[in-house]
C-alpha cells in the first residue's frame, strides 16, 4: 500500500472523478427512498452494448438507495416473433392489433423473453431483479379498451400497489410486463407507457421516466435544435391539441399528464440512444431531454 505522504499530488482525472463523485451527494441525498418507475420501451432496447448501460444505471440507482421499478416494452422484438410465425403485425392508432394467436405470442415474448433478459442482465450487473407481469400478485387488473376490430388491447382497470411495495422496500428491482387479466383470466395486451403511468401515479413516485429513441419533445420533430426542455402540463396538453406531438409520443404525453395529475413530481421523455441517459437526468441540476411538470413544482 502507498504510504499518503508519498503519493504523487492529485492527477486531473483523479480530480475530475472524484468532483463527479462529489457533485452526486446532493441528488443521492434527496433521492434516497424515492420510487423512480423507468418506462424502457423496445425503440431503446436494440443496441445490447447500450442495453447494458441503461441495466448498470438502474443497478446504480438501487445500489445508492432509490428505488427504481422498470416497466417494459418490446414491440420489435414481438413484431419479429410474430414474423417468425408467418403472422403479419398490425397497428391501430399505435396500438397492436392483438388477436387470440398474437395475445399469445405477445405474452410468450414480453413475459418469457423480454422480462427475464432485463432480469438477468440486472441480476448479473449487481442487483437483485424480480420479473413479474400484470397477472402476479394482482397487480394489474385488466379491462378491454373496448375499440373496434383491436381484439384483445387492454387498458388498466386497477392496479394493487402492495406486491410492489413490498419488493422495493427490501431492495429488490421489479420488472414489469405489461401482460395482465380481467376477472375471468382472458390476458390482454396493454401498452408499455400507459402502464408505467399508471404503476408510477399509483405509488406516488418521485419520476417517470420514458425511456424511448428520439431527444425528447420536440417542437419540430425532424429539427433536433428544437427540443422543448421543460414544459408544464397546460402546455404539453396544447402541444396535442395543435398537433405538434403526433403517433407513438401521444400517449406518452397523455401518461406524463395523468400521473402528474395524480401526484407523481415530474414526468421525462429521454433519449435511451444516449449513453447513461437515466445517470444524466437524475445527477445533474439541467438534466436531459424534455421535462413535464405540475403548477406546484419548483425548480
Ligand atoms: N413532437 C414530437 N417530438 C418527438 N418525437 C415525436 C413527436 N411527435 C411524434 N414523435 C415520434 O414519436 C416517436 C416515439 O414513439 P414510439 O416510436 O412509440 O416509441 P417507443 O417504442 O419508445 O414507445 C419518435 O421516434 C418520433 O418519431
Ligand atoms: C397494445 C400494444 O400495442 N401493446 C404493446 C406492448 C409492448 C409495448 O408497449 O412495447 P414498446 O414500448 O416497445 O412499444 C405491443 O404489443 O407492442
Amino acid at each position: 500500500m502507498v504510504n499518503q505522504r508519498d503519493r504523487e499530488p492529485i492527477n486531473q482525472e483523479e480530480a475530475q472523478r472524484v468532483r463527479i463523485l462529489s457533485e452526486a451527494l446532493p441528488y443521492i441525498q434527496k433521492f434516497a427512498g424515492r420510487t423512480i418507475v423507468i418506462k424502457y420501451g423496445g425503440a431503446a432496447m436494440k443496441d445490447q452494448a447500450l442495453k447494458k448501460q441503461v441495466i448498470r444505471d438502474v443497478v446504480f440507482l438501487s445500489c445508492v438507495g432509490m428505488r427504481p421499478i422498470i416497466v417494459h416494452g418490446g414491440g420489435p422484438e414481438i413484431n419479429s416473433w410474430l414474423g417468425k410465425l408467418g403472422i403479419e403485425p398490425q397497428f391501430k392508432n399505435g396500438l397492436r392489433v392483438t388477436d387470440s394467436d398474437t395475445m399469445d405470442v405477445v405474452e410468450m415474448v414480453l413475459v418469457g423473453r423480454v422480462n427475464k433478459e432485463l432480469v438477468e442482465l440486472i441480476n448479473q450487473a449487481g442487483g437483485s431483479a424480480i420479473g413479474i407481469c400484470g397477472r402476479d400478485g394482482n397487480l394489474i387488473s385488466a379491462r378491454p379498451r373496448g375499440e373496434e376490430g383491436i381484439g384483445f388491447v387492454g387498458e388498466v382497470s386497477t392496479i394493487n400497489p402492495h406486491l410492489l411495495e413490498s419488493l422495493i422496500k427490501t431492495g429488490h428491482v421489479p420488472v414489469i410486463s405489461t401482460v395482465a387479466s380481467d376477472e375471468t383470466g382472458q390476458a390482454y395486451n396493454i401498452n408499455a407507457d400507459t402502464v408505467a403511468g399508471e404503476i408510477a401515479a399509483s405509488l406516488g413516485a418521485e419520476k417517470l421516466i420514458l425511456l424511448t429513441d428520439t431527444l425528447g419533445l420536440l417542437k419540430d420533430y425532424t429539427d433536433p435544435s428544437s427540443l422543448i426542455t421543460h414544459l408544464t402540463i397546460a402546455e404539453a396538453r396544447s402541444l396535442i391539441a395543435t398537433g405538434v406531438v403526433q403517433g407513438g409520443m401521444i400517449p406518452k404525453v397523455e401518461c406524463c399528464i395523468r400521473s402528474l395529475a395524480q401526484g407523481v413530481r415530474a414526468a421525462h421523455i429521454i433519449d435511451g440512444r444516449i449513453p447513461h441517459s437515466i445517470l444524466l437526468e437524475i445527477f445533474s441540476d439541467e438534466g436531459i431531454g424534455s421535462m413535464i411538470v405540475g403548477s406546484q413544482y419548483h425548480y
